[in-house]
């Protein structure tokens, strides 16, 4: 009974809707419906009565099989009629009301000649993807990019858009995409990977629905982002996508976890040691630190860039909740912390040691090494003072971290090197997956509770875990001495 309930109330609502939208769209073609009522009477009057009938009913008549045609097949309508209807309605509104919209929000320049019109950037192309509206302007004589990007968010309001991100094609001529249809909004969930990844990840998508791919390699990543913002995501779309990597021994993956280990136990299986309390995370700075001066001694003269190889891995450190290792540990532990991680982030890039880490509060006490990131990304901040500190000045309104909504998690910023700014959202990793994608790829586990020794020999070169037989260890040049840099830093 209570089935056949649901069902008929499906229906109705289905059938409501079909009149609902074939009502709002004649209303809204008016101007169409009006001229066919003209012409269906003069047709009537002139004894053509089926002629006149048509020409009368025909745009409602359309409209009504549209609706029919959006609510039976909502896939194929939207291929077909719905989203090309759409965007060319988005073009002709770019085209209409640039000159107003422009103006009124500040980028008209008035001429000295007393009557002359304002001259406003010259609307160069209009063109839609399947959820934005872009323009590109030139802007006129006096004005910069600069001058588009700071109203860029006004032009977005008057528009109707959703958001948008301002580019810089060329001297003198910006790119606004402004974003009509929001696709983030839906939550999508992280698949089990397959894949050997060790340059970049795929974490999410970006605004117009492609995936968002995020380069790990060569690069030391910042993501900040207020309690509940959805780091989580970020921090197990890192490691759940490298573990196949990790478990081909391409890529070793450390945790520190001074949370107690709460965020990274459920899949703890795809590191090899998580360090959970302050001296093992300090332990596992300096094995890391050591690395580091090892490579340097084995590649000088030789490369200047690390190539990841089986035995030879890239290590990637993420760090959860980076400010309690270097502003809310004991002082010693801080000072300690500070120093390696500071060598790690300007030495390691090169050398096949990357950072990610994840912090709530991004101001200078907490995070004293911030620019030596090499990239950030801003999921949902407290203020547009933190937007700009995390993502630069000048990005407070081009990518406003702090107006992204709470029900919003896993959504921010990426500054591009080239200073594009990219929309994004993670997909979530459900705990199930995360222990599913640790069981499958299994990390080989260091321990670093012992002393330095014990994580330096694990660190070391390593073999694959399935070899078919032993691979001869590379040539190397001789180790620099080892003693020198640890007790300097210890
Ligand atoms: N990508 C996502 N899509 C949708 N919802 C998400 C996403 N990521 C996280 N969430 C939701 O937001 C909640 C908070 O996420 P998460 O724990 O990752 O935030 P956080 O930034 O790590 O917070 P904290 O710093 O307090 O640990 C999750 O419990 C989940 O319900």
């Amino acid at each position: 009974m209570d089935t056949a309930l649901r069902i008929v109330w499906l229906v109705l609502r289905r059938v409501a809707r079909v009149f609902r939208d074939a009502a709002s769209w004649t209303v809204q073609s008016w101007r169409a419906a009006l001229i066919c009522l003209v012409i269906g009477n003069v047709l009537l009057i002139a004894d053509h009565e089926a002629a006149g009938e048509a020409a009368m009913w025909c745009v409602l008549a359309w409209n009504a099989a549209r609706a029919v045609w959006r609510a039976v097949s909502p896939l194929t309508y939207e291929a077909a009629l719905g989203g090309p209807l759409r965007r060319r309605g988005w073009r002709r509104r770019g085209r209409k009301g640039w000159s107003m919209v422009a103006e009124r929000c500040g980028l008209g320049m008035r001429s000295e000649r007393p009557k002359s019109p304002t001259v406003v950037p010259r609307l160069l192309k209009v063109t839609t993807t399947s959820n934005a509206l872009v323009l590109q302007v030139r802007v006129t004589a006096g004005q910069t990019v600069d001058d588009v990007d700071q109203v860029a968010d006004a032009i977005a309001t008057a528009f109707g858009a959703e958001s948008v991100e301002s580019r810089r094609v060329r001297s003198g001529v910006a790119e606004l995409v402004l974003t009509m249809r929001e696709l983030l909004h839906q939550i999508t969930t992280a698949p089990v990977p397959h894949d050997i990844e060790t340059e970049a990840v795929t974490l999410g998508r970006v605004s117009n629905g492609s995936p968002w791919r995020l380069e790990l390699n060569g690069r030391h990543t910042l993501v900040v982002g207020r309690s509940g913002a959805g780091k989580g995501s970020i921090f197990w779309g890192v490691a759940g996508n490298l573990a196949p990597a990790s478990r081909a021994a391409l890529v070793r993956l450390w945790g520190i976890d001074l949370k107690g280990g709460v965020e990274v136990a459920v899949g703890a299986g795809m590191f090899s040691s998580v360090a959970m309390d302050e001296q093992a995370a300090v332990r596992l700075l300096r094995a890391l630190q050591r690395v580091i001066v090892e490579r340097q001694a084995a590649m000088r003269g030789r490369s200047r860039q690390f190539e990841a190889g089986p035995g030879d891995p890239i290590h990637v450190l993420l760090i959860d909740e980076l400010a309690v290792l270097t502003a809310y540990a004991s002082r010693d532990v801080v000072n300690e912390a500070s120093t390696l991680l500071k060598r790690i982030l300007a030495q390691g890039r090169a050398l096949g040691v990357i950072v990610v880490a994840f912090v709530q509060d991004p101001r200078k006490e907490t995070v004293g090494m911030r620019e030596l990131f090499t990239q950030t990304i801003a999921l949902r901040l407290a203020s547009s003072a933190e937007t700009r500190m995390v993502l630069g000045d000048g990005y407070g309104d081009l990518a406003p971290a702090h107006r992204i909504e709470r029900t919003m998690a896993g959504a921010g910023y990426v500054v591009k090197d080239d200073g594009a700014v990219e929309r994004v959202r993670a997909d979530y990793w459900p705990d199930d997956v995360i222990r599913m994608v640790a069981q499958v790829y299994p990390a080989p586990q260091v321990p670093i509770d012992g002393d330095d020794g014990a994580v330096m020999d694990a660190l070391q070169p390593a073999k694959a875990p399935d070899p078919v037989e032993p691979r001869p260890r590379r040539q190397r040049s001789p180790r620099s001495p080892r003693p020198a840099k640890d007790t300097e830093v210890a």
